[in-house]
């Protein structure tokens, strides 16, 4: 079988967590934390700044060390190898710098890395996902502009492009919507929808709680390195969020029914 067309296995992947804590040097920012994610669901990572949404993101993909154990569909993280890890987990990191004028053809071609040799060449069926990835992400017309040129919320676009084409059973996504404009914003998220319906687990940290919380099915928040609420995300209640963020936050229901939280600026 020529290695570029090895067919990639993209079960559905849960993962478990207890007890989890992460660290930079000596200084712990998740502090035991226990939760699941499932798959076939969206769920949103809310929380202040630097309450260990991005550390969290960073140890279920697997960059991390951690104590307490992290389990990937019943195997711990730690003891998976990272090419497999690079096979099953696509990762959208919050800020991705490339300093290098690579074409978006060629960036959106990194998420077919997993299926090709180290000395195989690009294949037919890599040029196919990653025009089927354009496409789907609206930027076939920049397909071979150098991304150091595009604008922000363009290259977002491309970093969700590559991860699309990539086809793996999770998706890490960290703030991915956060340069782009309402429109393009809501056809990511109705991408990451869709994602989960095929059966995707897919974990996106936004600061758009409304965005992400109409998006999602279940939520995280985090403050201080801890998990204090968990749930479904159409149950989220103001408390939680005047506890996560230290403000009170009204409800605002549409005439279609749709509900919108707001910060008040209103003291209790
Ligand atoms: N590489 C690092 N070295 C040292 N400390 C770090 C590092 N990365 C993050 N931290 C610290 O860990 C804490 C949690 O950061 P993290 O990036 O996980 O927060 P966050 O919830 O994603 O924040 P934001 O919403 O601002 O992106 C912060 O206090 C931050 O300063």
């Amino acid at each position: 079988m020529d290695p570029g067309e090895e067919k990639m296995t993209a079960p559905p992947l849960s993962y478990r967590f207890r007890g989890l804590s992460v660290g930079y040097g000596d200084r712990d920012v998740l502090g035991g934390v226990s939760g699941s994610i499932e798959p076939g669901l969206v769920t949103a990572l809310i929380g202040p700044n630097g309450s260990g949404k991005s550390t969290l993101l960073k140890t279920l993909g697997g960059f991390l060390p951690y104590r307490g154990s992290l389990a990937l569909e019943g195997r711990e993280i730690r003891r998976c190898p990272r090419r497999e890890l690079g096979r099953l987990l696509g990762v959208v990191a919050q800020q991705t710098v490339l300093k290098a004028a690579f074409s978006v053809y060629d960036v959106i071609g990194f998420g077919r890395l997993p299926y090709q040799s180290l000395l195989a060449r690009r294949l037919p069926a890599d040029d196919r996902a990653i025009q089927a990835a354009a496409e789907r992400l609206d930027i076939a017309p920049l397909l071979f502009r150098p991304v150091t040129e595009l604008s922000g919320g363009e290259r977002q676009r491309v970093f969700l492009a590559m991860v699309l084409a990539q086809d793996p059973s999770v998706f890490l996504l960290d703030e991915p919507t956060s340069a782009m404009d309402p429109r393009q914003a809501l056809h990511a998220f109705r991408l990451m929808r869709e994602l989960a319906k095929r059966g995707k687990t897919v974990v996106v940290v936004a600061h758009d709680i409304n965005a992400a919380l109409s998006c999602a099915d279940r939520y995280l928040a985090l403050r201080g390195g801890e998990l204090i609420a968990a749930g479904r995300a159409d149950r989220i209640d103001g408390g939680v969020l005047e506890k996560l963020y230290d403000t009170p936050f009204v409800p605002y229901i549409s005439p279609e029914g749709d509900k919108a939280w707001h910060p008040s600026s209103k003291k209790r």
